[in-house]
């Protein structure tokens, strides 16, 4: 059942073109993501999903106009939010939770983002991680039915953003609807069902992170290192070449890999390094916003294109 539903939504601030005709939606119980490059619209659509902002076209949230929904049932947490800075963060949390009949204890909210060790420092004083997780337990109050959280791991360091992602997982196995934005492409392909990317304003791709690295990831890559003749891609039905005397392989499937190695060394070469690649939802994310500034090399390490690696 769909719970949030958005028809050919536009919003225009002077000549911009923030949205163009967005449509989506977004299922009970899904983690949906929106990724795309800054100034692509994403706050300007959470914000049209939320009804903070008056668009053209049909928002329907919970089969009614956003501004419509009681607010016991969303959890918004805006990209910039700023609560008092003379409040600790259990403070915060207790204000937000006195708005509600009926919230959930503050306790279990700073424990669920990882905030329990540092409840009674003012909110001035924590790190912006720490900062950014008590702002995600303070759209949890209420216990939402739908959660719109935009860009809530910016600044969490790799462990807290893992436990959040955990969190919301647990939040949407019990029937939670999520939908957030971030610029982490590892996030939007761990953790949501599907993912938007939207690019000047429109849906350029929407579908399961897995369609879209299949569908516009590019190649898986095998590179190998050696001793190798100059011929020695011709030994291979794979696509392949020699160059900088490491040998490149497209699409080598990961359990044909020993193969390979196998048929170097019956034809007398010598094989020093293996390295294997796998294209993921960054690779979708470059190729369709065109922002191939960027290139993976063999061992991982990113190239600038045109300039100095
Ligand atoms: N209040 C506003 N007044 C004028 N222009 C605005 C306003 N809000 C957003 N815009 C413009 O609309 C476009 C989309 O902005 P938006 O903030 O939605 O992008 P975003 O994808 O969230 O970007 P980021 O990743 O940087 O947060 C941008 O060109 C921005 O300059």
């Amino acid at each position: 059942m769909a719970v949030l539903v958005a028809d050919e939504v536009s919003r225009q601030y002077g000549d911009t073109v923030a949205l163009d005709d967005v449509s989506l939606s977004v299922e009970s119980g899904e983690i949906f993501a929106l990724v795309g490059p800054n100034g692509a619209g994403k706050t300007t659509l959470v914000r049209a999903l939320t009804g903070t902002t008056e668009v053209t076209g049909s928002v329907e949230l919970f089969g009614e106009p956003p501004q419509s929904v009681e607010g016991e049932r969303i959890g918004l947490l805006p990209q910039n939010f700023d609560p008092p800075e003379r409040l600790t963060a259990r403070e915060i949390l207790d204000y937000y939770s006195g708005l509600y009949e009926d919230p959930e204890p503050t306790d279990d909210l700073l424990e669920a983002v990882g905030m329990d060790d540092d409840a009674e420092t003012y909110y001035e004083n924590l790190s912006g991680g720490q900062k950014r997780r008590t702002c995600v337990a303070s759209a949890l109050v209420n216990d939402p039915d739908m959660l719109v959280l935009d860009e809530p791991t910016t600044g969490i360091d790799p462990a807290g953003r893992r436990q959040l992602w955990q969190l919301l997982e647990g939040l949407a196995a019990e029937g939670t609807t999520i939908f957030i934005t971030t610029h982490y492409m590892e996030e939007a392909e761990e953790l949501s069902d599907r993912v938007g990317l939207l690019a000047d304003g429109a849906i350029v791709a929407l579908d399961s992170p897995e369609t879209l690295i299949e569908s516009y990831g590019g190649d898986s890559l095998l590179y190998v290192g050696g001793e190798l003749e100059e011929s020695v891609a011709e030994l291979f039905d794979y696509e392949g070449s020699l160059g900088n005397g490491q040998l490149t392989l497209r699409n080598v499937p990961p359990n044909e890999i020993g193969s390979v190695v196998t048929t170097l060394e019956a034809s007398e070469m010598t094989v020093d390094s293996l390295t294997w690649t796998d294209p993921d939802l960054e690779d979708v994310y470059l190729e369709l916003t065109e922002q191939s500034v960027t290139q993976r090399t063999a061992d991982g390490r990113i190239a600038v294109a045109g300039g100095e690696e």
